[in-house]
This record gives C-alpha cells, structure tokens and sequence, in this order.
C-alpha cells in the first residue's frame, strides 16, 4: 500500500483536506482517531490514564475528561511525555491494524505528530497542510473555543513551521478560503494516484 502521510500544525486544515480524500474514496487513517480508541472506557490506555492521574482525571460516566487532560498535559511538559510514552505506542499499533485494511489506490494517515514522531516512517510521501501561525491560532480558537494561552502551548510541543516545511513532499496552502482548496486538492490527488502507480 502507498501511504501518504498528511501532517500539519493544530488547526492547519488537516481534516478539511483529508474530508475532501475520502469524498473521492481515499481510505484516511486519522491519528487523532486513534488517540481517542486506545483510551476508550473499558482500555487498559485508560486505566493507566486513571491511576496516574487520579479518578478526577475521569467523567461521571467513566470516560476520559478530555479538557481536565488537555489543561494538565499542555502545562506540564513530564505530564505530556507520561502520556506520549503510554500512548504512543498504542496509537501507532491502531494505526498499523487500519492501515492494513485500507483498500484504495493509496492510504492517508493523518497525523499532526507525523514528523515528531516514528510514524512519518510509514509514509511514501509526506504532504504537510501549512498556514501562517497566526491563522492557526485563530481559527483553533474559533474551533475549540480555547484560550489563545493554551493554543500557543500546544503549538509549543510541536514542531515550529519551518522546520515542519523542511520534512514535505508537497505543501498544501490553506491560507485562503474553504472554497479555494477543492482545487488545489483535486490537483494533490491527481498527484498522488500518479505517485502511486508509478512506484
Ligand atoms: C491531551 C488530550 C487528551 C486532549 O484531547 P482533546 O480532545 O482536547 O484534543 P485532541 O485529541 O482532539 O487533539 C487536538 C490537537 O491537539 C494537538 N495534540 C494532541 N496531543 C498532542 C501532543 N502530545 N503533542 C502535541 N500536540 C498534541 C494536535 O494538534 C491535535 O490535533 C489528547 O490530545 C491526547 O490524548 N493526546 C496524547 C496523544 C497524542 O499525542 N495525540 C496526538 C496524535 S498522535
Ligand atoms: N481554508 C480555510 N478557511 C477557513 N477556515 C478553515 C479553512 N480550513 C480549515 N478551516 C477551519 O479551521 C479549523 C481547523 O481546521 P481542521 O479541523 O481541518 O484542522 P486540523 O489540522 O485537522 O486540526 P487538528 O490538528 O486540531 O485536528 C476548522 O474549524 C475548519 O473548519
């Protein structure tokens, strides 16, 4: 199978492109998908999560409060690697099991710790979505309804843009309207069926 790994900063527009791949019959395997099935109720993930960090860390309804961790993770950088090394390892045994499912002429793995971590080794081609921090920021808190503080911290554990324009393939610009970008990845798409066949 011919992967393509999509990556780009929180808020980038990495959904609004992959949306776009699986309206033409592109199979996505999303990281942030992924993250949230490993600590589902029920998950050894979450157990750990619980024990380490306490019930609190748990809704009434035993599931995760995704808040109560975001806030604890992204104020605390050992909070975070606690989390990435019980995680991380799930996460990418979750995305190697969709990946080997995948039927479509290539795969898509959507992932914004693609080049941070060891799944960019999965991937032929590696297409980062990319805006001006500014935009990222904005639109995140639009999105999210999160304070510019915590946006900027999680931006912070991730690469910086240009560094994250240094491991692209191809770059896809989403600084411009929604309605723009159906072009420009109908022209990626193209691309990458000619990249894969031609491998
Ligand atoms: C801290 C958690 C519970 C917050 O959950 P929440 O529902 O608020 O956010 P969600 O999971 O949808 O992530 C939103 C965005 O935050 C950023 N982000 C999440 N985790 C991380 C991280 N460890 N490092 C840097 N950025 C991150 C990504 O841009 C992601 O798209 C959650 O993000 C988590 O479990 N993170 C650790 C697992 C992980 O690294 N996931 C990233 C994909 S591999
Ligand atoms: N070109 C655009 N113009 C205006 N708004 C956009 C554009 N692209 C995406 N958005 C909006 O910006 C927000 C972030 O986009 P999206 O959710 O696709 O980013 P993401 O990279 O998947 O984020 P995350 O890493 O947090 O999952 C969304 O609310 C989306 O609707």
């Amino acid at each position: 199978m011919f992967v393509v790994g999509i990556t780009g900063g929180i808020g980038s527009g990495k959904s609004a492109v992959t949306s776009r791949l699986a309206a033409k019959g592109i199979d996505i395997v999303d990281a942030d998908i992924a993250a949230r099935t490993v600590v589902e109720p029920g998950t050894p993930g979450l157990a750990a999560i619980a024990a380490h960090f306490g019930d609190a860390i748990l809704q009434e309804d035993g599931s995760l409060n995704r808040a109560a961790l975001r806030e604890r993770v992204f104020s605390d950088p050992d909070q975070r690697h606690w989390l990435e090394q019980l995680t991380h390892p799930l996460i990418g045994e979750e995305i190697h099991r969709q990946l080997s499912t995948a039927q479509s002429p290539y795969a898509v793995l959507s992932s914004p710790l693609l080049l941070e971590s060891s799944q960019h080794t999965l991937a032929d081609c590696i297409v980062v979505v990319d805006v001006p921090e500014a935009l990222q920021i904005a639109r995140t808190m639009a999105r999210d309804n999160n304070s510019e503080d915590l946006v900027r911290r999680i931006m912070a554990a991730q690469l910086p843009r240009d560094k994250r324009l240094e491991g692209a393939d191809i770059i896809i610009d989403n600084s411009t309207p929604l309605d723009t970008l159906d072009e420009r990845v109908n022209a990626l798409h193209e691309d990458l069926l000619n990249r894969a066949s031609s491998r």
